[in-house]
């Protein structure tokens, strides 16, 4: 089911989902395990969304942010728009900004994506320009709400997930039921300046598991063994990242990936993500089996997802001044010490260095 990545793209271990769609097996989850065990990233193959319908959405994403600013205005819930956004989500920027610029999109049946109404009067042959914007918004809503109907049932992955976890069959699958908190961004790179290359910088992702589909261009990178590795581009694959729910649920069994973005010169990239996410309302701790049942004590405290999410969103809103004001999911860790007498005049200097990277000294975010 899984393999490594031989072929030079990125060392990224390679799921197959064939057999997992076709007839619902989910043997092979080891390497999945694995993967997620150590730095939380995949790539899989046969995952049933269409490589045509993914390029094609990368395609008509980079045709939307090649428009003028006051045309992606009238779709973007800017600042000072009144295009609706479900609550807790900030709005964006006006115009371009100077390393990326974003479309979110949410599931298609709750009414917040924001089309212009049908142009009228194409039938005379002639088109205004600001027909052919319209034409070309409606047929972006079309393709990117069956891309996002397909992203959605990449969701089976769960389902691998709970079965590498040892969890009770169905758990996660009944956990995470609820689609209305998933929704997906598409995001425009801007070519990188000489002295500035920062895309998206090392961050994890707060969510349950990200999808990323993207253009030929590269530059997502994962940070595995202590060292940056490209998440190099490669045609009909879809990268899979574990968010910090899933690192919450599983007392850091498993890793919620970092990763970061590296602006590449001369050239635009566009990437397409699909955060699945918990509802709101559920509360994220970590599960008996990864505590009472195997003997350890819970590194987070538990929190409800919603909550969570809106302190994500104000670290955008309103960034804090200072960097350790940031929240991340080390908000909720529970901080277990150890109580020692040391003599700090007579203490080996790798015994310090291992201690202070014991993660029961500091528990990982
Ligand atoms: O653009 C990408 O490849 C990744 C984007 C990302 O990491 C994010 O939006 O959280
Ligand atoms: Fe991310």
């Amino acid at each position: 089911m899984a393999s490594e990545d031989k072929n030079g793209a990125g060392a990224l271990p390679v799921v197959d989902l064939a057999p997992f769609l076709t007839t619902g097996d989910e043997d092979g989850t080891t390497a999945v395990r694995e993967a997620c065990r150590e730095y939380g990233f995949f790539r899989v193959v046969n995952h049933g969304v269409p490589p045509q319908l993914m390029a094609r959405a990368l395609e008509l994403s980079a045709a939307f942010f090649a428009l003028p600013d006051e045309e992606k205005a009238k779709v973007r819930p800017v600042e000072g728009s009144e295009a609706p956004l479900p609550a807790g989500y900030a709005r964006q920027p006006a115009h371009s900004a100077d390393k990326n610029e974003y479309l979110l999109a949410f599931d298609p049946q709750l009414g917040f994506n924001r089309y212009p109404s049908e142009p009228s009067g194409f039938e005379g042959g002639f088109l205004e320009l600001s027909d052919v914007h319209l034409l070309l918004l409606l047929l972006i809503r079309e393709e990117l709400e069956e891309c996002y109907v397909k992203l959605t049932k990449l969701g089976v992955l769960i389902q691998i997930l709970n079965e590498c976890m040892g969890l009770q069959p169905g758990f996660l699958k009944e956990y995470n039921s609820d689609r209305s908190f998933d929704f997906m961004a598409l995001l425009r790179y801007f070519p990188a300046m000489a002295d500035e290359n920062n895309g998206i910088s090392e961050h994890q992702d707060g969510n349950c598991i990200t999808f990323v589909l993207q253009d030929s261009v590269g530059g997502l990178e994962v940070f595995k063994d202590g060292a940056w590795v490209p998440a190099d581009p490669v045609e009909g694959t879809i990268v899979v990242n574990l968010g910090d729910v899933i690192q919450v649920l599983t007392n850091n069994k498993m890793k919620s990936a970092m990763h970061r973005v590296v602006r590449m010169p001369e050239a635009h990239r566009h990437s397409l993500a699909f955060f699945f996410n918990v509802h709101g309302d559920r509360w994220v701790e970590p599960l008996p089996e990864f505590t009472e049942k195997i003997g350890e004590a819970p590194r987070y405290r538990k929190f409800l997802y919603r909550e969570y999410q809106q302190l994500r969103m104000r670290n955008k809103t309103h960034p804090p001044s200072r960097p350790e004001d940031v929240v991340h999911i080390t908000h909720y860790a529970i901080c277990i010490t150890k109580r020692m007498a040391i003599d700090p005049s007579n203490v080996d200097p790798h015994f310090l260095r291992r201690l202070l990277s014991s993660t029961e000294v500091f528990p990982e975010g």
